[in-house]
């Protein structure tokens, strides 16, 4: 368990403070709009903790335009709009290749300042802006009143040129990096991993990198180790980071050691590709998987040496069979929600027709996640 000084008997999850601003995102192809959705890493990863049973507080600012009703009530700031993304999938150029698709932010929201988080004290703070609305003083009251922080790089290095174009500084130049040495997870995709120095920052702070469809590695001052993929049938990327560390975060909560808890990030990075915005899990997958988290941490508890904050990097025996039963549940849950589906209409899905670029460079139709491929 990764024990926390606000942690007690009787709420043994620790609390999570979630700091970000939802968006609207609309993928575009071919100079068409292929879909309109909810996003904000801030979505995703709440998605993955209401999933698992995480609860958790989000400070989130929206406009009067935002469009999607929430259980967890974001700031409506009345004098700005909701920050909106646009993704084109086919402008990839040869200054951008490093990218599977060209992001430009059409609206910004306000910024989310200090005096909007909230007066109280978090085991665990999750810096995930999107369009620049974490600033360096945000994460520093992050930082003051969060026993451990979690932050998507994302949130710290991307710049917006005068058409909104996303662009990526250097961690270095970014503003944010004497705060380093105070958080204790950085989490970048490949592409983002690129800048940063990767061996300098392990010093401070574990490092994880997230590879796609391969998987993603984790990087501490004195070990890494790689964690494995699941297999997805990828439709849409967005997202999958995001919900990668919703799932790296929730097995935190749940007392699972870092490379179990990488485990189920990849886990659910696999579901969230396989669909099209934010996914809606399946709750029979959803129940099969908390069985397997709970058989799992019966098989850990009574054999961990922790450090002193509670964290654990090495692997421990019966990772690798873990993963497979992770992996047993979406196949299950495959086969039922196809049976399930036999009996149900057929209503039209207008974005089935829409082809997005894979990592892989090989076009896929869009399909539904029922149709994930088990491993
Ligand atoms: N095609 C895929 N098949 C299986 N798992 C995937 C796939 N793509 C992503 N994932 C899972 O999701 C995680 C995050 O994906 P990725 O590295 O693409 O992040 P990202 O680039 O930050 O995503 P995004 O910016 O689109 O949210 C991966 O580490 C992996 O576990
Ligand atoms: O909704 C998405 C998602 O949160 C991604 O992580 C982010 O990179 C995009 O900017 C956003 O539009």
């Amino acid at each position: 368990m990764v024990t926390t000084k606000t942690q007690t008997q009787d709420n043994p999850i620790p609390s999570v403070l979630i700091v970000g601003n939802y968006c609207h995102d609309v993928l575009l192809q071919g100079g068409a709009v292929v879909a309109e959705t909810l996003g904000g890493a801030a979505s995703f990863i709440s998605n993955v903790l209401t999933g698992l049973s995480v609860s958790f507080h989000l400070t989130s600012k929206v406009g009067l335009d935002f469009n999607y009703p929430l259980n967890h009530n974001p700031i409506v700031v009345q004098t700005s709009k909701t920050t909106v993304f646009h993704a084109y999938f086919d402008l990839a150029s040869s200054e951008n290749a490093h990218q599977d698709r060209v992001l430009k932010r059409v609206e910004a929201c306000d910024p989310i300042y200090p005096s909007d988080l909230p007066d109280r004290r978090f085991d665990f703070g999750m810096a995930v802006g999107v369009g620049g609305e974490i600033l360096p003083e945000t994460l520093e009251k992050m930082v003051d009143i969060c026993d451990v922080v979690f932050v998507d790089i994302q949130a710290l290095i991307r710049a917006f040129d005068k058409n909104g174009t996303v662009n990526l500084v250097g961690l270095k130049e970014s503003g944010f990096y004497h705060l380093l040495p105070r958080l204790k997870f950085l989490k970048a995709s490949s592409e983002e991993a690129l800048f940063m120095d990767v061996e300098e920052v392990r010093k401070w702070c574990c490092v994880v990198v997230t590879h796609g469809k391969d998987g993603c590695q984790v990087y501490w001052k004195d070990g890494e180790t790689q964690i494995a993929p699941f297999r997805a049938n990828q439709v849409d990327p967005t997202g999958a980071g995001d919900t990668f560390l919703g799932g790296l975060v929730a097995g935190l909560a749940h007392g699972f050691v870092v490379p179990d808890a990488a485990l189920l990030g990849n886990f659910f990075g696999s579901l969230a590709v396989a669909h099209i915005g934010l996914p809606k899990f399946d709750l029979r997958l959803l129940q099969r998987v908390k069985d397997e988290m709970q058989r799992r941490k019966l098989h850990c508890s009574c054999c961990l040496e922790r450090r002193d904050d509670g964290l654990i990097f090495t692997k421990t025996s019966g990772h690798d069979e873990f993963h497979a039963s992770l992996a047993s549940t979406k196949l299950v849950s495959t086969c039922s929600i196809q049976e399930c589906q036999q009996d149900l209409p057929r209503s039209p899905r207008t974005v089935d027709q829409v082809i997005l670029p894979q990592y892989n460079g090989q076009p896929k139709l869009l399909v539904s996640s029922v149709f994930d491929e088990p491993m």
